[in-house]
């Protein structure tokens, strides 16, 4: 578990996190979500004590990073997946990264493993691809096998396998019980990865809650309706008081207001033919760009 309480980070006149309050479960995978310069890295920085709050704090398991013994037991974190000697092989750098926490050498090669890496273990991690690139970190962050993991962007610029892989393998984590925290700009990945999230804008909280709970408080629900007898159908809903808008598509119509069920009898109350009838759900896109609206640092000239 990871709590953060009343944290601040101020650089000069820049407050960078604002009174930030959240607290991440373990058992699930948690989003970290938030415009560019909303405070994201900042805040993960501090969980893993490498900056120092100006006020506030953050706790991982109860305990203050800088008061771990040994921290990679505790907790694991990948920030930079390039961020490996590029001439050690993988096997190397892991074997370098586990005698600084005093993690015995065989650990390596289970992690290895657990990533899929064992057959390149040998190799030089400077030429390993991105994906490859990711695995060595995750494998990295599984040393100690810490009860929570950090990871900052991890499917930035990965192939469509290599982003499965992740959310797969980061389900698999919450699974066992373990705490994942994970920051991204890839809302539909993100709509598919995490099970809650916690939203933040110019470094206050937004929202923390679970992604679904999130989409339905920011976006409306709708329906579409396809029909050859569309104008007949617009008439009989618009007289129920259901506010109507015409679809992109040829003869659709997007209704709000109305559950599909109340719709349907509608229709064949009234003789008409449907050829659809489907509730759309808002997008954690639609509902991220609702609620951080207000927070964007720079909007673009419309
Ligand atoms: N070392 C620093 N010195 C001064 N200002 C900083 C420093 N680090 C971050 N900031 C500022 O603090 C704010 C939050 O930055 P941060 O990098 O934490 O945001 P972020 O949410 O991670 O953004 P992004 O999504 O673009 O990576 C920004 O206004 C940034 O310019």
């Amino acid at each position: 578990m990871i709590e953060a309480t009343g944290l601040t980070k101020r650089y000069g006149s820049t407050v960078a996190v604002d009174d930030l309050s959240f607290s991440v479960e373990a058992g699930r995978v948690t989003g970290f979500l938030g415009p560019n310069g909303a405070g994201k890295s900042t805040t993960m920085r501090m969980i893993l004590g490498l900056d120092r709050p100006t006020s506030g704090k953050v706790l991982v398991d109860g305990r203050a990073y800088r008061d771990l013994h040994r921290p990679l037991r505790t907790v694991g974190a990948l920030l930079d997946a390039k961020w490996v000697h590029p001439n050690r092989s993988a096997r190397a750098h892991l074997q370098w990264l586990a005698k600084s926490n005093g993690i015995p050498d065989r650990r390596v090669d289970e992690v290895l493993d657990l990533v899929g890496l064992t057959q390149v273990a040998k190799r030089r991690a400077g030429g390993f691809s991105l994906g490859m690139s990711q695995r060595l970190g995750i494998a990295g962050t599984l040393l100690g096998d810490p009860k929570v993991l950090l990871f900052d962007e991890p499917v930035n610029g990965l192939d469509p396998e290599g982003i499965l892989w992740i959310r797969q393998f980061m389900h698999r984590l919450a699974d066992q019980g373990r705490t994942v925290f994970v920051s991204s700009h890839l809302l539909s990945e993100m709509a598919q990865t995490a099970q809650d999230l916690i939203v933040i804008g110019k470094g206050r909280l937004i929202a923390q809650t679970s992604t679904a709970q999130f989409i339905k408080d920011a976006t409306e629900d709708t329906v579409k309706v396809r029909s050859p007898q569309l104008d007949r159908l617009r008439e009989l809903l618009v007289a129920q008081s259901a506010r109507v808008t015409d679809s992109i598509e040829d003869n659709a119509l997007v209704v709000h207001g109305v559950e599909a069920a109340r719709i349907g009898e509608l229709a064949a109350g009234n003789g008409l033919t449907l050829h659809e009838l489907s509730p759309q759900l808002g997008s954690l896109e639609e509902a991220f760009m609702q609620l951080t609206r207000e927070s964007v640092e720079y909007h673009a000239h419309e």
